[in-house]
């Protein structure tokens, strides 16, 4: 199947923009986040498309996002949080190399900040997040061919350890 070498997905402070970035370095290819095409697409900040239109609009730019650059790109492809939410990208996903980036609570937590300009983090940033985890890991596992746990590395020691499992699991 042709489409990106790998997909990155995970809650919100996994890491996916972040790693995602090293390990398209680390590799020569090309990084793509379809939060990042969202907001050229909307024109708009994140935070803005959730307060203008709402969440529902947010998750139809991100459902179009998603199935062009798993159509376009052929390098390294970070997805918003929640984009593994919609049964369609999960169909689309099947066959892939998704990688979990797994955090635990406290971690994430630490990593975004407790004054996140993340929507779906407002009000109480801890609570939320633990309230997603719990509902999405089942998920992320799900969809995953491979699962990472990055609580307590860096950013470019995950994407060396995503090499390193990856490069393994294909001898
Ligand atoms: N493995 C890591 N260790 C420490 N900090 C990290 C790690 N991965 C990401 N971060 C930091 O956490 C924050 C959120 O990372 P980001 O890549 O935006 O996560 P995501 O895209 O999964 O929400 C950023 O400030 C980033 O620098
Ligand atoms: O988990 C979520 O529902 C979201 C995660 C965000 O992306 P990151 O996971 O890259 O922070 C972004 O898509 C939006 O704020 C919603
Ligand atoms: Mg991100």
């Amino acid at each position: 199947m042709t489409g990106p070498r790998v997909v990155l997905v995970g809650s919100m402070g996994a890491g996916k923009t972040t790693v995602g970035e090293a390990l398209a370095q680390r590799w020569g290819v090309g990084f793509r986040d379809t939060d990042e095409d969202v907001v050229a697409t909307a024109g708009r900040p994140i935070a803005d498309i959730f307060v203008t239109d709402g969440e529902e609009h947010f998750r139809a730019l991100e459902r179009a996002a998603v199935a062009a650059a798993l159509a376009e790109h052929d390098g390294v492809l970070a997805l918003g949080g929640g984009a593994v939410v919609d049964p369609g990208t999960r169909a689309a996903l099947a066959g892939r190399t998704v990688v979990f980036l797994q955090v635990g609570l406290a971690e994430a937590v630490q990593r975004v900040g407790l004054g996140s300009s993340r929507p779906m983090l407002l009000g109480n940033v801890r609570g939320r997040i633990k309230t997603l985890l719990d509902e999405r890991t089942p998920v992320y596992t799900e969809v995953a061919s491979l699962v990472v746990d990055t609580d307590g590395i860096g950013p470019a020691e995950v994407a060396a350890l995503i090499d390193a499992r990856l490069e393994q699991a294909r001898a």
